[in-house]
């Protein structure tokens, strides 16, 4: 069978009994996880700086059609999660549907996506910090030699993902009640300051984009289909839905959970769906009031939204914002160790990895070899590198992974008709493939120099399975 082997569903869910992992989560925590790393910089930063540079008012157009994608993703997510709970989620799915070579592929592509989501936001959280704290900018900010609030902050949560899902679960449900309240508080403030005028025109007309960006800047479908670069109309809409997709990434990190969760068969959809629900319509309110608030040509690229609110006069809320964003990036990355955790503990246990990876800790029940050494990375590089650039590279990362998990739905349906699912798709075949092109078209929208980082990430993956998980896959052994 070589590298397409595949992970026996039977085998999979016989793990459940292992208790290697400790079953702590109710449904609430999951709804927590999932918030605490959905909402971040996406909203805080990205929604102002796409209104300006992509889209106009019609940013909040980009955010509805993100949440159409991620809502079909994240159907075909609850629908896998709930019938074959799991810490390997994706991996795990591609595993037991597409085989080995895939599912390495997506294991090593999620180890991309939360690695570097993790590191990104964590130099964002270091900035927000020393604006709120005045705290020095050669530590803290973006031109630090060495970045010492990114390193801080990852060491502490690092800590505490180690100590206990439990634990890890607590900080991350306060957390989320600031950040929660911080966006309600936006949107209920900001209505009363919106001008009609500033949202119209609503999709302001197509322009040639200034100076024109290098190829390697410019979307793929427009590179590959040499039209003429343009912003705003509706291509701006879609180029700025790509971009802001970065915003509903992160609830995947649910579905690595399910050995954890107390009923995973009827939580982990309640999870993956309430979180997304709830997180798309802050996002929908929070991108209406911004521009409604501000023309989109004067939104502040730094922090468009505290700035909006001081043109307006409510310094009291700008102060809050920043609170917000702290506290909403901290969760953020909470969230993305305890998932960098799970996937490499999946690998390990299957072999990919070294099998040390694949065991926990015997007192906490955490895979702490996995988390630290994850953490190790993610420090070494938001303190040297200034990736925040690189948020490009966590969305395509994600998008990938959710095209396909879309098309195993069907695959699993074909192969294990009889599995018992507590949750189904509406619609299968035909969502889940509107699903994963969907995504694909997205991904289209990304720019050339994401894809050629993307494309060198996964030769050396494959490089890497050759040398190493081939061989030592468990399932090598047993043909
Ligand atoms: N694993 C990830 N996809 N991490 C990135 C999460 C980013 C988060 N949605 C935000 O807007 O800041």
């Amino acid at each position: 069978m070589g590298i397409t082997r595949t992970l026996d569903v039977n085998e999979v869910l016989a793990r459940q009994e292992s208790g290697e992992l400790k079953r702590r989560l109710r449904a609430r925590d999951l709804v927590g996880f999932g918030v605490g790393i959905i909402i971040g910089t996406g909203i805080f930063t990205l929604a102002g700086v796409e209104a300006k540079t992509h889209a106009g008012p019609a940013v909040t157009l980009s955010f509805v059609i993100g949440a159409v994608v991620a809502g079909f993703a994240a159907l075909c997510y609850a629908e896998l999660a709930s019938s074959v709970p799991t810490a390997g989620s994706a991996y795990t799915y591609a595993f037991a549907t597409l085989g080995e070579v895939f599912a390495w592929i997506i294991g090593w592509d999620l180890l991309l996506e939360f690695a570097l989501g993790a590191a990104v936001v964590s130099r964002g959280w270091s900035g927000y910090l020393a604006n709120l704290l005045g705290l020095p900018q050669q530590w803290f900010g973006e031109d630090a030699t060495v970045n010492v609030g990114a390193v801080a902050i990852i060491a502490i949560l690092t800590v505490i993902a180690v100590l206990g899902i439990r634990e890890s679960a607590r900080l991350t449900n306060i957390l989320v009640l600031v950040k929660v309240a911080v966006c309600v508080l936006i949107v209920a403030v900001g209505v009363f300051f919106i001008k009609g005028a500033n949202l119209t025109p609503f999709i302001p007309p197509a322009q040639p984009s200034e100076g024109g960006a290098g190829v390697l800047h410019q979307p793929v479908v427009q590179a590959g289909l040499g039209l003429e670069q343009s912003v705003f109309g509706i291509g701006g809409v879609i180029s700025a839905a790509a971009i802001v997709f970065f915003a509903y990434t992160g609830f995947e990190a649910l579905a690595n959970l399910g050995e954890e969760t107390r009923n995973p068969r009827k939580d982990l959809r309640i999870g993956i769906l309430g979180a997304l629900g709830i997180c798309a319509l802050l996002y929908v309110g929070v991108s209406l009031v911004l521009t409604g608030m501000v023309p989109f040509t004067d939104i502040d690229e730094g922090a468009p939204l505290a700035a909006a609110f001081d043109s307006v006069g409510q310094h009291w809320v700008s102060a809050l914002i920043s609170l917000g964003a702290v506290t909403g990036l901290t969760s953020v990355m909470m969230v993305e160790l305890v998932t960098i955790g799970r996937i490499g503990f999946a690998m390990g246990r299957d072999g990919l990895l070294p099998k040390p990876i694949g065991t926990t800790h015997p007192r906490w029940g955490t895979p702490h070899r996995m988390t630290i050494g994850g953490a190790v990375v993610i420090a070494l590089l938001a303190a040297f590198v200034p990736i925040t650039e690189l948020s490009d590279m966590v969305s395509i990362g994600a998008l990938s992974a959710m095209a396909i998990v879309a098309i195993a739905v069907p695959v699993l349906r074909r192969k294990r008709p009889d599995l018992n699912r507590p949750f189904k798709v509406p619609l299968s075949p035909v969502l889940p493939v509107v699903a994963a092109l969907a995504c694909f078209y997205l991904m289209l929208n990304l720019d050339v120099l994401t894809w050629i980082r993307f494309a060198v990430w996964l030769a050396l993956g494959l490089v890497l399975y050759f040398a190493y998980g081939r061989r030592h896959s468990r399932l090598a052994s047993k043909e």
